[in-house]
């Protein structure tokens, strides 16, 4: 069995290294199934505070028991996804599952396969690129902002939905999705929860039984698919040179000329799940860091004033672009506090392939194990009070005195977001836009989430808008206050 270096430095008869990893016992039949089917991020939560930063949780009846060593400290975050990544695959429950449902996109796939699709799309997101979608971006936050005038109120959550789906198929894929966004809208939480659930499952019956949840996942796939498919076609039949804003560089592009290489590279199947990939981690993590940051501005008028000063400051009339944005070290900062708070992927998995310490503890080889941005942005030892709403936190002073892990939205090493400049600009852009319109209010309530593949809010995340100045201000004036 093949042991990390760390695990072979550490000193023989210590206890540290060799003492069973703690955790919470749960009930005695269940272990902890039925607090992780209830509350999973909770469930984290509690076991970080009330076992320490490794912590073996477990769930199932014995003999079907599911194990997962969750690390929560940065330090232990930082050797799993970057210095000893080596130990750590994407061989675990969770991308199994998504891997049975999604295919073998760049999200979830190994080794040499995984090099040659990161090679491939890499372009795609250089910062010289990514700075270029600035205009579409924009476009989208104003037609968004226009989609807004004269409504009391929105819901954050189907509104950020929609913009951040229809930029980044603009962007990927040339293509307007418009219809497909209510597809898109209900079908993929259907598909979130059932990989989820299959993941925390004992009892995993085998996805062909005509079982209730094995058919609506099915169906749902299955309109996704077509979403997908229908993408492709209308770029075949349109042509590369076609009247798309993006033809010959987009994703779509890239991906069909690397099919027509001769060392047989990608099949039309590839494609599909590369469409898939970047049509689900490319919309959702966005829209719920908007629609959260949209939510937490609302409650805190304090701050929004502040990004609005910030906002209004910039040169009237000129469009934004991707130099805006370091006109904008607020929003960026709230953006950043919002993605502490809500980080859109709570949870990452991998399966450890050599025995591994960590943080004083031994991780066996062939271990699940979890990494949670959502328990590490609330780790005590380096956030104080955790949950207040603090965009100063962000300072360069204060993040320059923070380990680089405790704020891991985007993951971390080999494997991080690839999306994550994209992401950034597309939100603090998005957020200037809107919020140089409008005005937002809600209640500071309580927002409930749920945690499926990404973070989801549960329900609607109802917030009030009311234009503010300018051309969409004196249109509705009637209805103003
Ligand atoms: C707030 C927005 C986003 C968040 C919080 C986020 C989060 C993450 C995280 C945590 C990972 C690493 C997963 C792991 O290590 O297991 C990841 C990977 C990835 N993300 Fe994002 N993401 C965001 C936006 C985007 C966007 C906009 C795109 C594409 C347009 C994207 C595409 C991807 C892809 C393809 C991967 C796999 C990269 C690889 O393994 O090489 N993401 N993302």
């Amino acid at each position: 069995m093949a042991v990390s270096r760390t695990a072979r430095r550490s000193a023989p008869g210590t206890t540290s290294a060799t003492a069973p990893v703690p955790g919470p016992t749960g009930h005695p039949l269940l272990g902890s199934a039925l607090d992780l089917r209830r509350d999973p991020l909770g469930t984290f939560v509690r076991a970080q505070r009330e076992h320490g930063d490794v912590v073996r949780v477990s769930a199932g009846p014995p003999g079907l028991r599911t194990v997962m060593y969750c690390v929560f400290s940065p330090e232990g975050a930082q050797q799993v996804l970057a210095t000893q990544a080596a130990n750590f695959r994407k061989d675990n429950v969770f991308y199994e599952e998504i891997r049975q449902t999604g295919g073998n996109g760049l999200l979830t796939s190994q080794d040499d396969v995984y090099l040659r699709q990161r090679r491939l799309i890499q372009p795609l997101f250089t910062k010289k690129r990514v700075d270029g979608y600035a205009a579409t971006i924009t476009d989208e936050a104003e037609a968004t902002a226009e989609r807004w005038r004269n409504r009391p109120d929105v819901d954050v959550v189907r509104e950020m939905d929609r913009l951040a789906l229809r930029t980044v198929s603009r962007v990927l894929f040339g293509a307007d999705v418009e219809a497909a966004v209510d597809v898109i809208h209900v079908n993929f939480p259907v598909i979130s929860a059932y990989i989820t659930g299959r993941a925390y499952s004992p009892l995993r019956l085998p996805r062909t039984w005509p079982t209730p949840s094995n058919r609506r996942a099915e169906a749902a796939t299955r309109a996704v698919y077509e979403v997908c498919d229908r993408i492709i076609a209308a770029r075949r039949s349109n042509g590369d040179e076609a009247a798309h804003e993006t033809a010959g560089t987009d994703l779509l592009s890239l991906l069909a000329q690397a099919q027509n290489e001769e060392d047989g590279s990608l099949d039309a199947t590839e494609l599909r799940d590369q469409v898939l990939v970047f049509l689900l981690a490319g919309h959702e993590t966005t829209a719920t860091s908007l629609a959260f940051a949209l939510r937490l501005l609302a409650c805190h008028p304090e701050a929004r004033a502040r990004a609005q000063e910030e906002i209004d400051a910039l040169p009237p009339g000129e469009p934004c672009t991707a130099a805006t944005m370091d006109q904008l070290p607020y929003l960026t900062r709230v953006l950043k506090e919002t993605m502490r708070l809500y980080p859109a992927a709570p949870l990452m998995g991998r399966r450890a392939v050599a025995e591994t310490e960590i943080d004083g503890h031994v991780i066996p080889a062939g271990a699940d194990v979890l990494i949670s941005p959502w328990v590490t942005h609330r780790h005590p030892a380096h956030w104080t009070d955790p949950a207040r709403f603090d965009p100063d936190r962000f300072t360069p002073d204060r993040e320059a005195a923070r380990h680089r892990y405790a704020w891991l939205p985007f993951g971390g090493g080999p494997r991080a977001c690839i999306g994550r400049h994209f992401s950034m600009l597309e939100s603090v852009l998005a957020l200037a836009v809107l919020l140089r319109e409008y005005d937002v209010e809600a209640p500071a309530t309580e927002m409930p989430v749920t945690a499926a593949v990404t973070l989801q809010a549960v329900g609607e995340a109802r917030v009030g808008v009311r234009a503010r100045r300018g051309r969409l201000a004196a249109e509705s004036m009637p209805l103003s206050p």
